[in-house]
């Protein structure tokens, strides 16, 4: 792909391999797409809800396809206008669809959309990509079946495809299971709201990525839904509710803004994202925060958030358990950083879309990276000292991250480019538009 084809719009021409120029500065504004988390969250809610809901400025990425098409087999109507949906349950609990849902790579679509099906009467089946059927749903199976649901695994015991039979969610106490994704303990949470009475929630300390745990009782507090904290390990959900038909705005991306924040940093540039507040439900602003220990200034507006590089990065000792999705982005900083970075506590990045360790390891050891890689973190010592083609696993954050690092190191080409359209499908747009507009 040349420069030319660029220009003309990477998206529309799916390009599989694109070549990333070194950019001296990154300067300018990036407008984020709505947060994927909060549009998967935004969705599910309207499908508990007694009418129709609108959700505005959803995110319209394959994986948030993927949650709004799964709820139509369900049997939910779904119109899709823009970044505008309106949802409306059906009338009767949800219904048995003839073949299994697919959700696609989608891990979020599964876990949470497992739970709401469990809540109807019937006989669900979810399957996926053959990455999909390597990452485990055990653990929630086993909290559902607390909870009355029988399943069946015909391939693996733990992983899709999964048939769940329910009658209905039952009544009261349920411990999970999140020490491997925080989704299992979301998909809980909102499945209870379903339940034929309350149910007494608890998880151990270890969850994983807890602060999507607090997205999904934010959420639920906003959609009116009545549960209360019973300790600190502890929710009980008031059930059954049903929630009242809502319009709801969904606040920018802030996983995706990482990308424009690093591209700042990495280059000395200033970026500013927008829209999003200080306010904002992700637990990954606080990837912030370890910008600013690198060296980043950080500065919020009324519109969004503004990142600077510094001159020379600096380098971090950072536990990244609860902001997982950050980790690629964090690597790539790290390699350009001043001294050796760790990475600490995401055993779980093993289970995403691709094991993201060892992505991520592997395509830092190309460039000349010095990287150590361990069971549950990586070391990572720079500079890269050559650019290479990288490979992206399908995985849409290595895409991502390692297309910032090119801005800083000749010769670094993309492969499997358009993995992007998981979270992102604008992504190659929004990049060559700023570097386009910066020196
Ligand atoms: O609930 C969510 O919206 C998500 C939870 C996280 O997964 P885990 O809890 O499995 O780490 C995160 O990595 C994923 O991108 C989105
Ligand atoms: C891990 C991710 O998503 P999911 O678990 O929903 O597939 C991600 O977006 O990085």
């Amino acid at each position: 792909m040349n420069r030319t084809d660029r220009k003309q719009g990477i998206t529309e021409q799916a390009a599989e391999e694109v070549a990333i120029p070194t950019v001296e500065r990154v300067t300018g504004r990036v407008p984020l797409p709505g947060s994927k988390s909060v549009t998967h969250r935004a969705f599910i809610l309207a499908a508990l809800s007694g009418g129709e809901s609108v959700v505005l400025n959803a995110l319209d990425a394959e994986d948030t396809r993927v949650t709004a098409s799964a709820l139509r087999d369900l049997g939910a109507r779904v119109e899709w206008r823009g970044s505008t949906v309106r949802i409306r349950p059906p009338h009767e609990l949800w219904r048995s669809p003839s073949s299994p849902i697919n959700v696609g790579n989608s891990g979020t679509s599964l876990r949470l959309l497992a739970g709401l099906a469990a809540a109807g009467k019937g006989t669900f089946v979810f399957d996926g990509t053959a990455r999909l059927r390597e990452r485990p749903v055990g653990a929630l199976t086993v909290a559902l079946e607390t909870l009355g649901a029988v399943v069946r695994f015909p391939l693996k015991r733990g992983y899709p495809p999964v048939v769940i039979e329910s009658d209905g969610l039952c009544g009261g106490r349920v411990c999970v299971d999140a020490s491997q994704s925080s989704q299992y303990l979301s998909s809980i949470l909102l499945a209870s709201t379903k339940a034929s009475g309350p149910v007494a929630v608890s998880w151990e300390e270890n969850v994983s990525s807890f602060p999507y745990v607090e997205i999904t009782l934010q959420m639920m507090a906003q959609a009116g839904l009545d549960f209360r904290k019973a300790g600190p390990t502890e929710v009980v959900v008031n059930a059954p509710q049903v929630v009242k038909p809502f319009h709801y705005r969904v606040e920018g991306d802030c996983s995706s803004a990482s990308y424009f924040w690093a591209a700042a940093a990495l280059t000395g540039g200033s970026v500013l994202t927008y829209p999003v507040s200080q306010a904002a439900l992700q637990g990954d602003c606080a990837f912030l925060d370890i910008l600013s220990a690198m060296g980043c200034r950080v500065d919020w507006t009324e519109e969004g958030v503004c990142v600077q590089g510094p001159r020379t990065l600096r380098s971090v000792d950072a536990d990244m358990n609860r902001m997982p999705d950050m980790v690629p982005t964090l690597a790539v900083l790290a390699a350009c950083a001043e001294g050796a970075s760790r990475i600490r506590n995401v055993a779980h990045l093993r289970i995403k879309e691709s094991d993201r360790l060892r992505a991520v390891a592997v395509e830092l050891s190309k460039l000349g990276v010095q990287v150590e890689e361990g069971s549950d973190g990586l070391v990572i010592q720079g500079p890269p000292r050559r650019g290479a083609t990288i490979e992206t696993y399908e995985d849409h954050r290595i895409a991502m991250a390692f297309a910032v690092l090119g801005l800083r190191v000749p010769g670094v080409v993309i492969r499997g480019a358009a993995t992007v359209r998981k979270s992102f499908p604008e992504f190659w747009d929004t990049f060559f538009g700023l570097i386009h507009g910066s020196t």
